[in-house]
């Protein structure tokens, strides 16, 4: 538990009329971008909300650095940043006003504001803005200046309810390089809907539906987690299923039209080579060749489905 820097156990949420979420459990050690992900209403929102301490949960437990969020919520939050669906932005305020009082929240030593002000407005590349106010800046800067807010107390775990949400496609690309870095000495926990989103910025992932998580790995691992790996090849003269299950490797076969063939194999690269090698022995003049993943977007339909 010392190491852990999110342990969720048993996590359960009812609004007044339905379940939102039903036994989450899941543990985080290493730094990095998570990414949670499920589709609208899965339930993402109101895990982060009970994580990061703005909601309470009907049941279950949830421990930042070992720290129990009901027990002791004010220690816990020292550890989280938290950067809500809604950026909690005061229009009137400028940057560097809205940041010194966020700091001020955060109880920070009054000493070392101007300091964490400072480099927060640095890292997220913030500075020239720091006298305008929040209502005269660009979606993307005030992304920015929200995700600012969540690092200035420098925690060990920060949270990003749908980050890139309604900005353009450049701004969407800044973010995303802005979560890597913050995320270089910290964890970071990012929810979105987008699958793309994922692949971009995370390196692991934990999906949610209807209120429980129904994956949880590496991105990879999700890519590959319904289909094993296919091959799909074309052959001017298409041998026998049967000669083909010869390969090594070779689990199934499948005839696609007159010429294609889909092979599923165990993930071996020689896999490939090996079919290229018998077709140019055995005459059956291949004339393509490609290795077949199921996509994302498959994945996360059938699971959404599940
Ligand atoms: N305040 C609320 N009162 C009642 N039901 C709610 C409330 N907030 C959320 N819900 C319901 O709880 C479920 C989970 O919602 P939640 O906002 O956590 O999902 P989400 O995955 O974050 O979705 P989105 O991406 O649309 O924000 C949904 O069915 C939603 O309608």
């Amino acid at each position: 538990m010392e190491n852990l820097i999110v342990k969720v156990e048993h996590l359960y949420h009812r609004y007044a009329t339905q379940w939102a979420i039903e036994d989450i459990n899941f543990e985080i050690e290493e730094n990095g971008v998570i990414g949670l992900l499920g589709s609208n209403g899965a339930g993402k929102s109101t895990t982060m909300n009970i994580i990061c301490g703005v909601l309470k949960q009907t049941r279950g437990k949830v421990y930042i650095n070992g720290i129990d969020t009901l027990k002791n919520p004010v220690a816990a939050r020292k550890y989280i940043g938290f950067l809500p669906q809604k950026p909690p932005l005061y229009p009137d305020l400028t940057v560097d006003e809205y940041l010194r009082f966020c700091a001020e929240i955060h109880w920070m030593e009054r000493k070392k504001i101007n300091a964490a002000v400072g480099e927060t407005e640095e890292r997220c590349g913030i500075t020239h803005m720091k006298d305008r106010l929040l209502r005269n800046l660009s979606g993307g800067y005030q992304q920015r200046v929200g995700i600012a807010q969540a690092i200035l107390h420098d925690p060990k775990f920060v949270v990003l309810d749908e980050p890139t949400n309604g900005l353009d496609p450049n701004q969407i690309l800044e973010v995303r390089q802005l979560i890597r870095e913050i995320a270089e000495d910290r964890t970071v926990m990012l929810s979105t809907h987008i699958l793309s989103e994922v692949q971009a910025t995370c390196s692991t992932i934990k999906m949610i539906e209807h209120g429980r998580v129904v994956f949880s790995g590496s991105v990879e691992e999700f890519d590959n987690y319904i289909e094993p790996n296919t091959l799909y090849a074309v052959f001017d003269l298409p041998p026998l299923p049967d000669e083909l299950l010869m390969i090594a490797g070779i689990k199934k076969v499948e005839m696609v039209g007159g010429h294609g063939v889909r092979l599923w194999y165990d993930g071996e690269r020689d896999t490939i080579k090996q079919v290229i090698r018998e077709s140019m022995v055995r005459g059956w003049e291949m004339t393509e060749i490609r290795s077949e993943k199921s996509s994302m977007e498959a994945v996360f339909a059938k699971l959404s489905g599940k």
